[in-house]
């Protein structure tokens, strides 16, 4: 079976063509702040996303109207049980609505369905970030109106999961993890055997990341909200992608703020403070687990860094274990999905009920 992945994050499109699970062909396109700027809004950006994904196909051979499958990331869409969606219409009209806010990987069903549609194959999505697998205790928030919910690096942080498990000899399902996907998002997640219980880190609750603000004091955000400064609208672009270490430093690549902070005091307070939050926030979702670990898992495009997979680690050796699975297995995860629907060992689920299709 020959599937089409396509990961749709905030600085990058990666790609990769499979048969079967066997990677064929895989690409990332990085998208400069330039690019993302000329666009008001994500779903803007289809065109220009898909047209980038055709040239690399082309160049590599590809024809388009030959999968099996295509299968994207998926948004920021409704809470929802982890597995493998069709694309509908309930969950194209979600995105285009975007009521959780607009994030790249909203994309992902939209592209899924442009390059499903020109080979004739269906368009999954697959553990989506909205994907809510949160205990009840961990569901209070303090106040009564307002119930904590879970945006969470699902794909990946599973299939790293899976990844540490294998090479513990044990199933992610008999495994406790505290998995920190590191990413131009940052979301740390509490895996207790095999379901994310806690989450932080998408909805200024945790760390600070890329563009991301971190955990805020909620007066300063209340004063902020009545001052006139922003719209809603505005404020909510801000909360998901206008904060963060590139408010600082002007970038969102950690390595220029590597580079930077070997020669500039206030470039390396904020990487210090960037390394702090993060071991904080795997040390309180640690606790969540009663400190009872197989590992950290440290993951995502930051894990490539050796500097600050070694600044992190510092910080939380007491935890035990520290497993490193840098980049991620979205891609391929996405093709496990699509390629076990196609192969009958899973049923796809309709979007938003979860029932079977
Ligand atoms: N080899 C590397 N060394 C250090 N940082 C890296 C490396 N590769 C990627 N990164 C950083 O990872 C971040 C992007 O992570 P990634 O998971 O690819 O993001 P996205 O959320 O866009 O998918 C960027 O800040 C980038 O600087
Ligand atoms: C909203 C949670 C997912 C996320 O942060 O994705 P990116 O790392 O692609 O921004």
């Amino acid at each position: 079976m020959k599937i089409l992945a396509v990961n749709p994050g905030s600085t990058s499109t990666k790609i990769a063509v499979f048969e079967d699970l066997r990677p064929l062909f895989e690409a990332g396109v990085e998208l400069t702040d330039v690019r993302r700027s000329a666009f008001a809004a994500v779903l803007d950006q289809l065109e220009m996303r898909c047209a980038l994904i055709s040239r690399a196909l082309s160049e590599a051979g590809f024809a388009e109207d030959a999968f099996d499958a295509v299968a994207g990331r998926g948004g920021l869409l409704a809470p929802m049980p982890s597995g493998t969606y069709l694309v509908n219409d309930a969950m194209k009209d979600y995105l285009t609505e975007a009521p959780r806010g607009e994030h790249a990987s909203n994309l992902g069903a939209f592209i899924a369905e442009r390059f499903a549609g020109r080979s004739g194959c269906r368009a999954y999505i697959v553990d989506p970030v909205s994907v809510d697998e949160l205990s009840d205790v961990a569901r209070i928030s303090g106040a009564p109106e307002i119930e904590r919910g879970s945006l969470v690096h699902a794909l990946n942080q599973k299939a790293m999961g899976r990844k540490a498990a294998a090479a513990f000899g044990k199933r992610y399902e008999d495994c406790r993890f505290v998995v920190a996907h590191l990413g131009t998002g940052v979301t740390i997640g509490a895996h207790d055997r095999g379901r994310i219980v806690d989450v932080i880190g998408a909805k200024a609750d945790g760390p600070f990341s890329a563009e991301r603000a971190g955990g805020l004091p909620v007066d300063a955000v209340v004063e902020l909200c009545y001052s006139g400064k922003y719209t809603l609208a505005e404020l909510r672009r801000k909360l998901l992608s206008g904060w963060g270490i590139v408010s600082y430093l002007g970038t969102r690549d950690l390595r220029e703020v590597l580079k930077t902070a070997e020669g500039d005091a206030r470039a390396k307070l904020v990487l210090d403070a960037y390394v702090y939050q993060i071991a904080k926030g795997i040390g309180e979702l640690a606790a969540a687990l009663d400190g009872k670990l197989d590992a950290v898992i440290l993951t995502g495009g930051m894990a490539h860094s050796r500097e600050l997979v070694e600044l992190v680690g510092r910080k939380i050796k007491f935890l035990g274990k520290t497993v490193v699975l840098p980049g991620e297995n979205e891609l391929e995860s996405l093709a496990a999905g699509a390629l076990r629907v196609l192969r009958g060992e899973e049923r796809a689920k309709i979007y938003p009920t979860g029932e079977y299709a």
